[in-house]
């Protein structure tokens, strides 16, 4: 895994907290686009965040708030993001295999750190299949060019 984009609001800060700690024991890399704790909007820190991942800096990206839904929403207004809000392992799963979700949003106030981790894990470590779901991901990219 290359470098990953990381972000959060306050409602999050304590699960992107938990899971950084896991991304350090595997030593993945990431870049940190805050908040440290403090009250933020939500949406500010997703385009931030995002912005690292379309600009080729990092490969992926792991996005937290109170409920994982906003920031998700905020996510998947930026073109090139394909941002998946999950709180279970096969959706975590299903998301890399046929949306090639480049971004994962979890809830703060709705998993466990211990479930945050195993669907980190899974969004990782999970290949893209292609094929058939190659024609709906294009899809998605020209649903982005229309709208800029
Ligand atoms: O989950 C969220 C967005 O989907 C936010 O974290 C939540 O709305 C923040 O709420 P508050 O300002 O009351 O802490």
């Amino acid at each position: 895994m290359n470098m990953l984009a990381i972000g959060c609001d306050h409602g999050g800060y304590a699960l992107k907290e938990e899971v950084k700690k896991h991304l350090d024991e595997r030593g993945i890399e990431y870049i940190d686009c805050g908040c440290n704790g403090e009250s933020v909007d939500y949406p500010v820190i997703a385009s931030e965040t995002c912005a690292h991942i379309t600009s080729g800096e990092c490969e992926r990206g792991l996005l937290f708030c109170g409920t994982g839904i906003g920031i998700s929403i905020a996510a998947n207004k930026t073109p090139g993001i394909r941002a998946a809000c999950c709180s279970d392992y096969y959706s975590a799963k299903y998301t890399r295999m046929h949306n090639d979700a480049n971004v994962l949003c979890m809830g703060g106030r709705v998993i466990s750190s211990g479930l945050a981790c195993e669907l980190v894990d899974v969004f990782l470590d999970t290949a893209y299949e292609g094929g058939r779901h190659q024609r709906r991901v294009d899809m998605l990219t020209e649903l982005d060019k229309k709208k800029q």
